[in-house]
C-alpha cells in the first residue's frame, strides 16, 4: 500500500505503508541521527507531535523487547524510514518493529530516500508534514493528540519507606528511565503534574526536586515559572532537557526555536567548569540562548561543541543546575549517569545543613 509524506514547503516523498496502514497523521517532521534505540526514541513522551525520521537506513532489526519502552505509549505520531527489518533477531524481542507501531495505531512509511529528506529539513528547518493514503488534495486528514493530554495522564506515587533522599519529580512528558537513574541510586520519588502549588509540593517534604524532559515550546509553561522560583529558593534542583529550559525561563533568560534541532546519541558537550568532553543522548528542538543568560543569576556550564548551543546550567551556590542532554541516556551512552550522583551528593549535602 503506497502511503504520500507531505511537507509543508510541498516536497512530497512517495513510500510503503506500514505499522498502522491505514492511519493518516499531521506532525511537525524531525529527524533523529540515532543508529540504535529506536523503541526508546519512539515512546519518548518528548516526541508528541512529531513524525520521526530516521536517518540510520535500517530500523528495527533487534525487534521490541518488554524493558525498552520510556513510556507506556508509543509518543511519536508517526515513523519515516529508508526500510523496516523483515527479520528480527534478538533474545529479548517479543514481536516486530511493524507489529508495534501496528498495535500502537502509529503509522510508518518506508522506501524514504532519508538522506535527502534529511538535506531538506535541514536547510529548510522542521516542519509541519502529513503522511496520508492518497496525495495530499484527496485525502480526510484528521488532528492529532495535543501535549496537554499527555501531560495530564502523569500519575502521582508515594514514597515507599523513609530513604532520606525523596525526589519530587515534576512530570512534564517523563522518560522512564530518569525515574529509574533516581530508584537504582536508592531514591524514593513521587512524581507530581505541573498542576502542583509550590505548596502541594511542600507538603510532600522533598530533599530535592527534578523537572523532567517534555514535549513542546517550553514558553508554554509560563505558569509554572513561579513555582521554580520558589523551589530553588528552597530545595536543591535538577533540571533535564525541558526542565533546563524552564530554570533557565524562571531566571529570566530566553529560548529559541532551533532550525531543526539536536536529535541523536552522540552530541559532543564540553563542561566549561572541568574542559572535560561527554559524548550525549539529545532531543531537543529548543534552546537557551547563551546571551541571556548574562542578565540572570545563572551561569552557563556547558555547550555543545558543534553549534556552541548551551548545554548546561547552574545556580552558583545553591544546589540548583540543569542540563539540555540527557543523563538518562535510553537510548544512548551512559557518560553523563553521574550527574544523577552529583544531584544525590548536593541532595544530602542540603540535608546536612551544608549549603543554602
Ligand atoms: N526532550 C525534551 O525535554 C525536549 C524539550 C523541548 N520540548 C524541546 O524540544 O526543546
Amino acid at each position: 500500500m503506497k502511503k504520500y509524506l507531505t511537507l509543508e514547503n510541498g516536497d512530497v516523498f512517495v513510500g510503503n505503508a506500514c505499522g498502522a496502514l491505514c492511519k493518516e497523521i499531521k506532525g511537525e517532521l524531525v529527524f533523529t541521527t540515532s543508529m540504535t534505540g529506536y523503541q526508546e526514541t519512539l515512546t519518548d513522551p518528548s516526541y508528541t507531535n512529531q513524525i520521526i525520521t530516521f536517518t540510520y537506513p535500517l530500523i528495527g532489526n533487534y525487534g521490541i523487547s518488554l524493558n525498552a519502552n520510556q513510556s507506556p505509549a508509543v509518543a511519536a505520531s508517526a515513523v519515516v524510514m529508508h526500510e523496516i527489518a523483515s527479520t528480527v533477531f534478538h533474545y529479548q524481542s517479543v514481536m516486530s518493529l511493524n507489529d508495534f507501531l501496528d498495535k500502537a495505531g502509529v503509522p510508518g512509511i518506508t522506501g524514504i530516500d532519508t538522506r535527502k529528506l534529511t538535506k531538506i529539513i535541514r536547510k529548510h528547518g522542521t516542519m509541519k508534514a502529513s503522511l496520508t493514503n492518497q496525495p495530499l488534495a484527496d485525502s480526510q486528514l484528521n488532528t492529532t493528540q495535543s501535549v496537554e493530554q499527555v501531560v495530564k495522564s502523569a500519575t502521582f506515587t508515594t514514597p515507599q519507606d523513609e530513604h532520606p533522599d525523596h525526589v519530587v519529580l515534576v512530570d512534564f512528558g517523563v522518560k522512564s528511565n530518569i525515574v529509574n537513574s533516581l530508584q537504582k541510586l536508592g531514591c524514593n520519588v513521587t512524581i507530581v503534574t505541573p498542576e502542583a502549588s509550590f505548596k502541594d509540593i511542600e507538603q510532600l517534604h522533598p530533599t530535592g526536586i527534578l523537572l523532567s524532559n517534555g514535549p513542546g515550546d517550553p514558553e508554554d509553561w509560563e505558569s509554572f515559572l513561579p513555582v521554580i522560583r520558589e523551589l530553588q529558593d528552597h530545595y536543591p534542583l535538577f533540571g533535564i532537557c525541558l526542565g533546563h529550559q524552564l530554570l533557565a525561563l524562571a531566571n529570566g533568560a530566553r529560548t529559541y526555536k532551533m532550525v531543526f534541532g539536536h536529535r541523536g546519541i552522540n552530541h559532543p558537550v564540553k563542561n566549561l567548569l572541568t574542559n572535560e568532553v561527554v559524548i550525549t543522548s539529545q532531543n531537543h528542538g529548543y534552546a537557551v540562548d547563551v546571551d541571556s543568560v548574562k542578565d540572570t543569576p545563572l551561569e552557563v556550564t556547558a555547550l555543545e561543541i558543534n553549534d556552541k548551543t548551551c548545554e548546561g546550567l547552574r545556580y552558583p551556590n545553591r544546589p540548583v543546575f540543569s542540563v539540555q542532554y540527557h543523563p538518562e541516556a535510553a537510548p544512548g551512552p551512559h557518560e553523563a549517569n553521574r550527574l544523577f550522583n552529583q544531584f544525590i551528593d548536593l541532595m544530602n549535602a542540603h540535608t546536612n545543613g551544608e549549603t543554602k
